[in-house]
This record gives structure tokens, C-alpha cells and sequence, in this order.
């Protein structure tokens, strides 16, 4: 089957070798999707799919399953391996690469990235950006694997140690990428409302995440919204309208949809 979709290529004598997509699956691939596809075929991500209907029902199909939440769940079972964090690091590299290319960030300015995971955007947007400085927020046991290190510079970035439901830093620039669609949407306005609290007048947050604008075709931001569902409690991918409504109750609102060439969009989001 995947030397019909050019993964691999089957010769005669049933012998196969890596076609093309399928070098993405090598570790040292510079866009390596190893650890990614590792994620992705991991048990936890495909048995709640099967039971999506519970969730869709209000019945949280991971937490019936696994008797804890998806993040709970993947703090206990750190593989040596592979795991959740550095499946979302690998997903992310390529993706990382199209948002530098799509976002000019200002000069002299601190980038914060919220439940920013290992770091692997703010490595890219600190390299890309030598004026800028940057923080990494996520959980403790999260931050002590961070790739920030491979910058080489420790002066330009700080580890901040939180919860996505306490205190932000005060920052210039927010991100935060893959983590509203895993909130259901009174979670998500007490997350705007944190970002309001810690935002200076001009400061601006990066929604990046596979927002939902096509109604009738295949778009694969649907998949990533069945996969959230499963996952996460009344969760998934958000329309435009439905982002407007969210950031409205905190204050906030889209001043610029940027399209990425990939299934993600940035929302650049400012004070009302
Ligand atoms: C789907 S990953 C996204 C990581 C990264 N932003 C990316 O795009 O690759 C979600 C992240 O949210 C973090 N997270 C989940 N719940 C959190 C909480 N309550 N406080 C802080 N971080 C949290 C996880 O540790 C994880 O790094």
C-alpha cells in the first residue's frame, strides 16, 4: 500500500526501497517525520478515534479508555524511544519552516511561545531573528528536554516553568501553536483572558493552528479535528467565526489571517 502512495518502491523479487516521501521517515533527515509517524501510529492517538461518537455524545472517549487525560497519560509514559513530545517536534519541524517563511517578526522584540513543547519554533524563529529574544513556556518536565539549547546562545531565551491556566509572562509577541483545538471553548476563553492580563497595548499572539474554511471538500485540517476530539474533551479545529466569537469575550480580536502553503493558518490576534 505504501508503495502505491511512493513511500517505498517495490521491485521485482518483492524486494523495497525507500521512494522519495519515504526518506522523511530516515532520524537524520533534516525534516525528519520519524518520531512523528511513531505518534501518530501509536496506540493513543487511533483507539479513541473508534470511539469518537462517545466524545462527540459528551462522553470523552481517551479518558474512558485510559482512565486519565491525553496529557496525564503521556507525562507518565515517557519511552526512550519516542513519545508525545518529540512526535509533536518532529510533526512540527517542517510546519515551523513555512510559518518563519510566511511571518515577519520585528527586530529587538521578545517572542514567547506558550505550551511551546520542546522549543523547536522558537529555535527556528531565534535563529532566523538575531535581535530577537525569546521565552519558552510549558510544563517543568516538558522544558528540561528543550532544543533551545542547540542555539548556542543562552542569553537570548529563558525557560518559564507555568500552567496554560496561571500567569503568562508579559512578551511582545505570543505564540501558540496545536493547543487551542485540544480546549473546549470556556477553556479557551479563560486562555485568552490570560493572554489579555499579560498583554502590553501593542503586543500580538500567533494563533497557529489548522483552522477550518473549506465546507464541502477534503480538507486534512478535518482529520486533525476528528484526532482532537478523540482526544481531548468537546475539543477540535475551529472556523474563523468561531475564533472571532472566542476572542471577542476576552477583549481580543483577529487583525490578520496568514495562509501558510501547509494546513495551519496564523491568526495574528491584538487588543480590541
Ligand atoms: C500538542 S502539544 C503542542 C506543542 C507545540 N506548541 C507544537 O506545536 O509542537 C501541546 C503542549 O501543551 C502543553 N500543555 C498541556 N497542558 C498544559 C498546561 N496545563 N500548562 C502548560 N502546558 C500544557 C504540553 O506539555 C505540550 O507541550
Amino acid at each position: 500500500m505504501l508503495a502505491s502512495e511512493s513511500v517505498f518502491y517495490e521491485s521485482e523479487g518483492s524486494y523495497y526501497s525507500l521512494a522519495p516521501a519515504g526518506q522523511f521517515l530516515l532520524s537524520d533527515h533534516k525534516y525528519s517525520l520519524r518520531d512523528a509517524v511513531l505518534m501518530l501510529t501509536n496506540e493513543t492517538l487511533w483507539r479513541p478515534v473508534g470511539d469518537v461518537i462517545e466524545s462527540v455524545q459528551g462522553n470523552p472517549a481517551f479518558e474512558n479508555l485510559y482512565g486519565m487525560s491525553f496529557y496525564q497519560y503521556w507525562q507518565e509514559n515517557v519511552r526512550e524511544d519516542h513519545d508525545f513530545q518529540s512526535g509533536m517536534s518532529s510533526l512540527s519541524k517542517i510546519e515551523n519552516y513555512f510559518i518563519i517563511k510566511h511571518y515577519k517578526f520585528p527586530e529587538n522584540k521578545t517572542v514567547t511561545d506558550i505550551a511551546g513543547g520542546l522549543g523547536g519554533l522558537l529555535l527556528e524563529v531565534l535563529k532566523e531573528n538575531p535581535t530577537l529574544k525569546g521565552q519558552l513556556f510549558d510544563r517543568q518536565h516538558v522544558l528540561e528536554r528543550t532544543k533551545l539549547v542547540e542555539l548556542g546562545d543562552d542569553s537570548r531565551w529563558k525557560l518559564i516553568p507555568g500552567d496554560l491556566f496561571g500567569d503568562y509572562p508579559e512578551s511582545d509577541i505570543y505564540l501558540i501553536k496545536y493547543i487551542i483545538h485540544d480546549w473546549d471553548s470556556n477553556s479557551v476563553v479563560k486562555i485568552f483572558k490570560n493572554f489579555r492580563k499579560a498583554m502590553k497595548k501593542d503586543s500580538k499572539i500567533l494563533i497557529i493552528e489548522p483552522v477550518i474554511f473549506k465546507k464541502n471538500i477534503p480538507d486534512v485540517a478535518k482529520y486533525m479535528d476528528i484526532l482532537c476530539m478523540s482526544a481531548f474533551p468537546e475539543s477540535g479545529e475551529r472556523t474563523e467565526e468561531e475564533f472571532i466569537e472566542l476572542l471577542d469575550q476576552a477583549d481580543l480580536k483577529i487583525n490578520k489571517v496568514i495562509k501558510t502553503e501547509t494546513y495551519n493558518s496564523i491568526l495574528e490576534v491584538v487588543i480590541k
